[in-house]
C-alpha cells in the first residue's frame, strides 16, 4: 500500500476516467445499510460483496441515528460507523460515503432527527439558520470522525456525497447547498473527492460546481439520453451512475418490487462498456429494524415495509441469490475478481407453530408504560411537541355528554398522523388511518373514557413538501363537538419490553380474546441447530414484535406483501437458554394466537387466509398449509 503522501484519488478530465493512485481507475461498487444490518453480520455481508468482484461499497450516514438528541450523539455497537469502515478496510472495499445531512433511502425521516420539528416553522433541507444551525453542529461532530479515513490520509473514503437528489427537492436553494460545499471543505479538507446525485431532472437544482456531477437511474431509464444530460454539466471526467437500481423498494399493501436479472445486467454491461463507474443501490438492502423506516407520499401516504429486501443481489438474510452470481459474470468480463466461491445460503431454522400467551392489552400497562404521567392540553399535541420520535402515544379525553345513538367521530383535515386505535371505557372501537379510513361511529355515556392509540408509521422520506408531524394533528370531533381537554401519554413501550424480557409475564386471566392494543408473548427454547429464521404470524393483523428484548420491527399481516420477518440468528440464543418473544397486536388476534418460524421468507402475499404450517414429521419441512375455518 502506497504511503499516506502519495495516495490519490482523482479525477482525470482529460481522459474521462478516474486515477487511483495515479493509475487509471474505476469503481464497481454496490450499497449496503450499516443501520440495517446488525453489526455481528457486517464482515460477512461486505465479504460476499468482495467476493461478487465490487471494489467499492457505498453507504449513507443516517443523522437521526447517531444523534438521539441534539447534542447527544451515539456511535455504539451498530451506530460504530468507524468499526463499520474499518469492516470495509479489511474487505478490501474502498468507500463512497453519503452523509447527507438528508438521505432520503426510505429512512424515517430521510435521516433528518424528529427533533428538528420541535421548532415548528423550521424549514428543512433550505439556509433556514435554524436548520443550518443544527446541521453545522452535527457535521462539525461527524466530518473530522472522517478526516483519518480519506483515503489520501491512509484510510478507504475516495470521495464524499452532498446532500442527496437535492435537485428532486422544491426549495432549489443553492445558498443551503453553497453552505454545505464550503463546510465539508473547510472540515475534510481540498483533496477530497466531493459530488452530488440527481435524477436527470433533478441536474438543474441538485448540482453545483465545484462539486462533482454523478446521476442516478435504473435498468428501464434511457442510459443514452441520461447520460448525455449529464455530459451538459460534466463535459469531461468518468461518467457515474451513483444509484443503479437492481430492484426497488416495497409499501405496506402493495405487491413486493422485483426487477429481473436480465434488464438489471443489460443495463450494467452497457454501462461497464461506456466506462461508467457504477453502484448498484441496493448490493444488499437489510431491515428496517424497530420505528426507522420511512415513507413516500403519492398522494397517499405510504410507509416502507420493514423489509428492505430490496430484491438485491444479496438477500435480506445475506444469502446469494441468482441476481449476484449474473452480476458477478457481467464485472468479470471488464475487471479481476477475487478468486474463490461466494460463500453459501447460511442455515436456516423452523420452529413452532407456538403458541402466545396473553399478558395484558396495553391499557393495563399504562402507568409502566408512561412513568411520568400524562401531559394534559385544552387541544392534542403532536408527538414532536412532547418530544416524543417514534413508536406510539396514547391520547385520552372524557365525553362531557351522552351520545346514545351510533355518532360520527372523526379528526378534520386528515388530522390522524398516521393510524389511530380508538376505545372507549377500555373497548377497542376500530381505527382510523391517515388519508384513508376517515370516520368512526361511536356511542358512549357521559363520562366515558375515550383512548385513542396514536401510531407514527414513520416520516416521509421522500416527497415531503411540508415537515411530516406526528400525532393528532387537530382536534377530534364526535358528532357536532369538537373534544378538548386532553391528556397525552408519551409510551416508552422499548423500554418496558426490555424489563420484561428475562421473565415470563404473570399471566392476566382474560375469559375472552381481548380486540384491540394487547401485548402477547412466550418463552420457547431452540435445542436444535442455529440459524436466521423467518417469523410467520399467520391471521395475526398489525404490531410490533420484539425478539429477547430487541425491536425487530413492524409486522402487518392483514395488508403484506411481507408476511414473515426476517430474525437474524444472533438475536437468538441456543442450546435450551429460554428466549422471549413479545408482540403488540393493535388489532385483532386470530382465533389461536400462535406464531411458526419457518426456513424460507414470505415477502410477496397477502393471506387473507390463516394458516398453519405444521412440520411433516419425516421431512421437517413445511407441509401444504393448512387452511383454518373462521378466517
Ligand atoms: C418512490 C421513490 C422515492 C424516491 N427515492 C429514490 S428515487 N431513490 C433515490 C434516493 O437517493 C435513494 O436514497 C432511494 O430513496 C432511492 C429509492 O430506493
Amino acid at each position: 500500500m502506497p504511503e499516506a503522501d502519495t495516495r490519490s484519488f482523482v479525477v482525470d478530465r482529460e481522459n474521462d476516467r478516474f486515477l487511483l493512485d495515479g493509475a487509471p481507475f474505476r469503481y464497481v461498487s454496490g450499497s449496503l445499510h450499516y443501520f440495517r444490518v446488525p453489526r455481528v453480520l457486517w464482515a460477512d455481508r461486505l465479504f460476499k460483496m468482495r467476493m461478487s468482484g465490487l471494489n467499492a461499497v457505498q453507504f449513507y450516514v443516517p443523522w437521526n441515528y447517531h444523534e438521539p438528541e441534539p447534542g447527544v450523539y451515539n456511535f455504539n455497537g451498530s451506530r460504530d460507523l468507524i468499526a463499520f469502515l474499518n469492516e470495509a478496510s479489511i474487505a478490501n472495499l474502498l468507500v463512497i460515503l453519503r452523509p447527507g445531512p438528508y438521505i432520503c433511502a426510505e429512512w424515517e425521516m430521510g435521516g433528518l432527527p424528529a427533533w428538528l420539528l420541535r421548532k415548528t416553522e423550521i424549514h428543512l433541507r433550505t439556509s433556514d439558520p435554524d436548520f443550518l444551525a443544527a446541521v453545522d453542529s452535527w457535521f462539525k461532530v461527524l466530518l473530522p470522525k472522517l478526516y483519518p479515513w480519506l483515503y489520501h490520509n491512509g484510510g478507504n473514503i475516495i470521495s464524499i456525497q452532498v446532500e442527496n437528489e437535492y435537485g428532486s427537492y422544491k426549495a432549489c436553494d443553492f445558498t443551503y447547498m453553497r453552505h454545505l460545499a464550503g463546510l465539508f471543505r473547510a472540515l475534510l479538507g481540498d483533496r477530497i473527492l466531493l459530488f452530488t446525485t440527481d435524477g436527470p431532472e433533478g441536474l438543474k437544482c441538485g448540482s453545483l460546481r465545484g462539486l462533482y456531477t454523478t446521476v442516478d437511474f435504473g435498468p428501464a431509464d434511457n442510459m443514452t439520453k441520461i447520460f448525455a444530460l449529464l455530459r451538459k454539466y460534466e463535459p469531461h471526467g468518468p461518467l457515474v451512475n451513483s444509484e443503479y437500481y437492481t430492484g426497488w423498494l416495497d409499501y405496506w399493501g402493495q405487491n413486493h418490487s422485483m426487477r429481473s436479472i436480465s434488464a438489471v445486467t443489460k443495463g450494467l454491461k452497457k454501462m461497464l462498456k461506456l466506462g461508467a463507474s457504477v453502484n448498484m443501490y441496493m448490493f444488499h438492502g437489510g431491515t428496517n429494524f424497530g420505528y426507522w423506516n420511512g415513507a413516500d407520499d403519492k398522494g397517499r401516504f405510504l410507509p416502507i415495509t420493514t423489509s428492505y429486501d430490496y430484491d438485491a443481489p444479496i438477500s435480506e438474510a445475506g444469502d446469494p441469490t441468482p441476481k449476484l452470481f449474473a452480476v458477478r459474470n457481467v464485472i468479470s468480463e471488464f475487471q479481476e475478481i477475487p478468486l474463490g466461491p461466494i460463500p453459501p445460503p447460511s442455515p436456516k431454522m423452523m420452529l413452532g407453530p407456538l403458541t402466545l400467551y396473553l399478558d395484558g392489552d396495553l391499557l393495563t400497562f399504562l402507568d409502566i408504560l408512561c412513568p411520568h404521567g400524562p401531559i394534559h392540553s385544552v387541544l392534542p399535541v403532536t408527538f414532536e411537541a412532547v418530544k416524543q420520535d417514534r413508536g406510539f402515544m396514547l391520547y385520552r379525553t372524557y365525553l362531557t355528554h351522552t351520545v346514545s345513538e351510533p355518532t360520527q367521530f372523526w379528526v378534520p383535515n386528515n388530522g390522524v398522523h398516521d393510524r389511530a386505535y380508538v376505545m372507549v371505557d377500555g373497548e377497542f372501537q376500530g381505527v382510523l388511518e391517515r388519508n384513508m379510513r376517515h370516520q368512526l361511529f361511536l356511542i358512549g355515556k357521559i363520562g366515558a373514557r375515550l383512548d385513542i392509540l396514536l401510531e407514527n408509521m414513520g416520516r416521509l422520506s421522500f416527497g415531503s413538501n411540508s415537515s411530516d408531524f406526528k400525532g393528532l394533528l387537530e382536534p377530534p370531533v364526535l358528532g357536532q363537538t369538537v373534544l378538548t381537554q386532553w391528556l397525552m401519554f408519551p409510551l416508552n413501550i422499548d423500554k418496558l419490553v426490555k424489563r420484561w424480557f428475562p421473565l415470563p409475564l404473570l399471566r392476566s386471566s382474560h375469559p375472552q380474546v381481548p380486540s384491540g392494543p394487547t401485548f402477547y408473548s412466550t418463552t420457547f427454547p431452540i435445542l436444535g441447530e442455529g440459524g436466521d429464521t423467518f417469523l410467520f404470524l399467520p391471521g395475526w393483523t398489525k404490531g410490533q414484535v420484539w425478539i429477547n428484548g430487541f425491536n425487530l420491527g413492524r409486522y402487518w399481516t392483514r395488508q403484506g406483501p411481507q408476511q414473515t420477518l426476517y430474525v437474524p440468528g444472533p438475536l437468538l440464543f441456543f442450546g435450551g437458554t429460554l428466549n422471549k418473544i413479545t408482540l403488540l397486536e393493535l388489532e385483532n388476534v386470530p382465533p389461536e394466537p400462535k406464531i411458526q418460524f419457518l426456513d424460507k421468507p414470505i415477502l410477496n402475499s397477502t393471506l387473507h387466509k390463516t394458516y398453519i404450517y405444521s412440520l411433516s414429521a419425516d421431512t421437517q419441512s413445511p407441509s401444504e398449509p393448512m387452511e383454518l375455518s373462521g378466517h
